[in-house]
């Protein structure tokens, strides 16, 4: 997936070992960093300080990302094409308009890319297949949805029905007819938000919207996994997976309050891929359910990390089966 998500991004190949190290290391920096916020600083200072437990994961893991974003950065740089369309060549590309651009920036860049794609959305697509998994009537109104889109599709391209090898997908226009599956997603993510908890610093003195004074450095956090099971927000069936939640009397999706649904964050900084990340978890999710039935294996259950981002550390183990229409 990174290596596909690479290739995206920079339309170049990375060497599988040092993909497979900045898996690894990636993932420990994350974890570590999302539980510094749940032992007293003191403690992890001191861990750090000695180079021990938690503390050394956190520090080979930043050198294997390090040297992961170093070896992306510099072929891209020997591989420079000003004709390159590929989000990293436009930022190389760049200082030709007159614009600098250092190498912890591109680093930063490349790495929120590598998040966003690889973990938000991946595990917006596992949380989704497992609660539908346990939701069968959940999964069958989906497959309802899909079956008005493919009937729409064969209408227009009558010698395709009846040809069973043929694999369902799904176009990008189709992609806003879903309003169900929208709202599939967003129930999912309003249980599982793939941002468990975020924290801020204020810059400056500066007052809440009800007045609460916030000075200068002190943090302030929101919780969204707590948010999104409050029942002060949500009501008595807040712990209820309702895909309808979302959905007018026409059966179209309107969008939460996301002040109330802070999974993309909320206000001025709120996630600006937040339409892709649907399109994509929708097209997925559409493809996956359509042509094939994913059933828990026994007994399954999910092991979370609540690090950075929210995963299924265990994976999601399914017995997947060819549906044939
Ligand atoms: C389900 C998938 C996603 C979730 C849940 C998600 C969630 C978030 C959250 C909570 C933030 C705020 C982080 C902070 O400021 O502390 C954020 C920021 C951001 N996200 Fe996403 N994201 C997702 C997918 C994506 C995708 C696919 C992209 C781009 C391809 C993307 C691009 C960004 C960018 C550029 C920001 C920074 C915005 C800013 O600081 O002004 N995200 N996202």
């Amino acid at each position: 997936m990174i290596n596909d998500v690479t290739e995206k991004i920079l339309h170049s190949k990375v060497p599988d070992h040092i993909v497979e190290a900045f898996v690894c290391g990636f993932q420990d920096v994350l974890q570590v960093t999302g539980e510094r916020f749940l032992i007293p600083g003191f403690w992890w200072r001191m861990m750090k300080w000695l180079n021990i437990g938690s503390e050394k994961r956190l520090k080979d893991g930043l050198a294997v990302v390090e040297n992961f974003t170093t070896f992306v950065i510099e072929q891209s740089k020997r591989e420079r094409d000003t004709n390159r369309r590929d989000l990293l060549a436009r930022f190389l590309n760049l200082p030709e308009m007159g614009k600098s651009i250092s190498d912890s920036f591109l680093r930063d860049i490349l790495l929120s890319f590598i998040l966003a794609r690889r973990d938000a959305v991946v595990s917006g697509v596992t949380f989704c297949l497992w609660l539908l998994c346990l939701h069968p009537g959940v999964e069958e109104n989906v497959l309802g949805e899909l079956q008005g889109i493919i009937e729409d599709q064969n209408f227009s391209n009558d010698e395709d029905v009846g040809d069973v090898d043929k694999m369902g997908t799904f176009t990008y226009e189709e992609v806003w007819k879903m309003n169900y599956l929208h709202g599939v997603l967003s129930g999912s993510m309003r249980l599982y938000p793939l941002v468990p908890a975020n924290l801020k610093f204020a810059v400056e003195d500066d007052p809440l919207p009800d007045g609460t004074k916030v000075f200068k450095g002190t943090q302030v956090a929101y919780n969204a996994f707590a948010m999104g099971r409050a029942a002060r927000i949500w009501g008595r069936d807040c712990l209820e997976f309702q895909p309808e939640r979302w959905l007018n009397e026409h059966g179209v999706f309107e969008p939460p309050n996301p002040f109330k649904y802070p999974v993309f964050q909320a206000g001025p900084r709120i996630c600006l891929g937040k339409d892709l990340a649907f399109i994509e978890m929708k097209l997925l999710v559409a493809s996956l359910i359509w042509n094939f039935k994913f059933s828990l294996q026994p007994g399954f259950k999910p092991r979370l990390s609540y690090g950075v981002n929210m995963l299924m550390v265990n994976g999601l183990l399914v017995t997947v089966k060819r549906r044939l229409r």
